[in-house]
């Protein structure tokens, strides 16, 4: 059918028909068509929008991103049809069956997603299908090709290009704003890209983006990583493994990250940038991903199997991720936290160790220092000052204050103390239902939304002590938080039933 043209500045891949026009060409919302601009031999397949009022018949209302593919003018007449549902649907469903991938399939798929041509209903059912059913290690391997080839890529001429990624799952894991500066003073290259919050309250791009911008694409990443030493900027916003952002978006609001997805997503970011040399942090304990330490040594030894299909020497660390990292939960109180450990704070202890032991396993990898001296090289890095320098040109070079300080970052203006009802010790603190109070508080896009724990497990607390702070940048955000967290009762003081077993409600 031909169609006049009127563009419409919407976000998605997506074309609006009037609902006759629709009807005559037999396709309804949610369907595809192709649109063909005869002059110019290009067309553009698409999701369908229907109306009754927002266009007359005869039009078709072009949504911005398509017309980066088909560039028409406003009037221009072209031809649309309706187009067969692409092929990855069935490869999709396939996995639903429990069969599965072959390489070109994989590669079908991650094309799709890069390419929007799957929407974000199908995108979830690819990222459930995955989770539910897995993928074996080929599978692994075609997925991490795959959407490393679907991007861009890093070329350094420099070796060893370092690296290190953690699969998350323990909340306040802040550790790469001390890690990545460490690594680069030492005087190796490390060209840190990392997610937004996948289950937790807040990603690594999330905690930076207090600091600097994290929105870089692939060429600015390898440039600064030349110039400073290293960066740490958001994956999303370059082009390397562009797949990855997109499946991520999908697993947020589910709060899962499908093993074999997980594998694939981390280990294309680090081959995509040209890492050498991968340290790969796996929180084990319950309620992070890996709540079984067998299972976390599985995982290691399947990431290392990944690594060398790509030529890629990777170690991994098992940490303890039953209880969180440090002693906040949220962008501003995060950034806090670990730049008060780079100005000289020794404390939490579980915040600098962590990020020592895994600077120590990647200089010990680079040959920075000798085996077993690692977290002693890390440590001197850290304590001469020299890591705190560098985070500033790390800052700086990425467009943030370099003179910025801890003391500078402060939480929301709205807080409320959640306090011991009774004496006793604390012998619970549970990670998933500190995440959820952290997100109903307004983290991660409110940056000064979060928890501050005062109480860690094993603490005597007093009637009345304060055992972790709750913070808001609006209000209403700290009542309703407030509201989930008397149900949800993160903490168990010894002898008291703290912790009743609500449904568990999904933010
Ligand atoms: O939200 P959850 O699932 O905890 O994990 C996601 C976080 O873990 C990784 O951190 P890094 O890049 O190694 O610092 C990812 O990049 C992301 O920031
Ligand atoms: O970057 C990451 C970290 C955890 N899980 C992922 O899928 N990607």
């Amino acid at each position: 059918m031909k169609l006049t043209v009127k563009l419409l500045d919407i976000a998605n891949r997506g074309v609006l028909l009037h609902s006759t026009d629709a009807r005559n060409m037999r396709v309804r919302d949610g369907d595809r068509v192709l649109v063909a601009d005869e002059a110019t031999g290009k067309t553009a397949q698409a999701h369908v929008d229907t109306t009754g009022s927002l266009i007359e018949p005869g039009v078709i209302g072009v949504y911005r991103p398509l017309n980066a593919t088909l560039a028409v003018d406003e009037g221009t007449v072209v031809v649309v049809r309706s187009a067969e549902r692409p092929a990855s649907l069935r490869h999709i469903k396939k996995k639903m069956d429990g069969g599965r991938f072959t390489k070109d399939e994989t590669v079908d798929i991650v094309r799709d997603i890069v390419d929007d041509i799957l929407s974000p209903g199908e995108i979830t059912a690819y990222v459930t299908a995955s989770y539910i059913n897995g993928l074996d290690m080929d599978e692994v391997e075609y997925l991490t090709r795959a959407t490393v080839e679907t991007g861009e890529r890093l070329h350094f001429t420099r070796h060893p290009i370092v690296d290190k990624h953690s699969i998350g799952g323990v909340p306040g894991n802040k550790i790469t704003l001390l890690i990545a500066p460490i690594i680069a003073a030492s005087g190796l290259l490390i060209p840190k890209t990392s997610s937004r919050a996948i289950t937790g309250a807040g990603g690594t791009a999330d905690l930076m983006e207090v600091l600097a911008p994290v929105s870089f694409t692939a060429t600015e990443v390898q440039q600064m990583t030349e110039k400073v030493g290293g960066v740490i900027v958001w994956g999303g916003a370059t082009n390397i493994a562009p797949a990855d952002d997109k499946i991520i978006t999908y697993e947020y609001p589910l709060r899962i990250d499908a093993r074999g997805q997980m594998i694939a997503s981390v280990m294309a970011k680090k081959f995509a940038v040209g890492a050498d040399l991968v340290v790969i942090d796996i929180p084990v304990g319950r309620n992070t991903k890996i709540p079984d330490p067998q299972e976390g040594r599985k995982l290691a030894r399947e990431f290392i199997e990944i690594g060398e299909r790509l030529g890629m020497r990777v170690e991994c660390a098992l940490s303890y991720g039953e209880s969180l990292v440090g002693h906040t939960i949220g962008p501003n109180l995060e950034v806090r936290e670990a730049l008060a450990v780079l100005e000289g704070a020794t404390e939490p202890s579980s915040l600098v160790q962590k990020s020592l032991s895994l600077s120590g396993i990647a200089l010990e990898m680079a040959g920075k220092a000798a085996q077993g001296q690692g977290y002693q090289a890390a440590a001197e890095l850290l304590r001469s000052g020299k890591a705190l320098e560098k985070m500033r040109q790390i800052i700086e070079i990425q467009g943030g204050d370099p003179t910025v300080k801890a003391e500078d970052i402060v939480p929301g203006e709205y807080r409320f103390d959640v306090r011991a009802p009774q004496d006793g010790y604390v012998i619970e603190l549970n990670n998933s239902a500190l995440v959820t109070l952290a997100r109903l508080a307004g983290s991660p896009y409110d940056h000064g939304a979060g928890l501050e724990i005062h109480a860690k497990k094993g603490t005597r607390v007093k009637k009345g002590d304060p055992i972790f702070t709750i913070y808001a940048e609006r209000e209403w955000r700290l009542e309703r938080a407030i509201e989930v967290g008397r149900t949800l009762m993160p903490v168990v003081v010894e002898g008291m039933v703290l912790e009743r077993i609500p449904h568990e409600r999904w933010v």
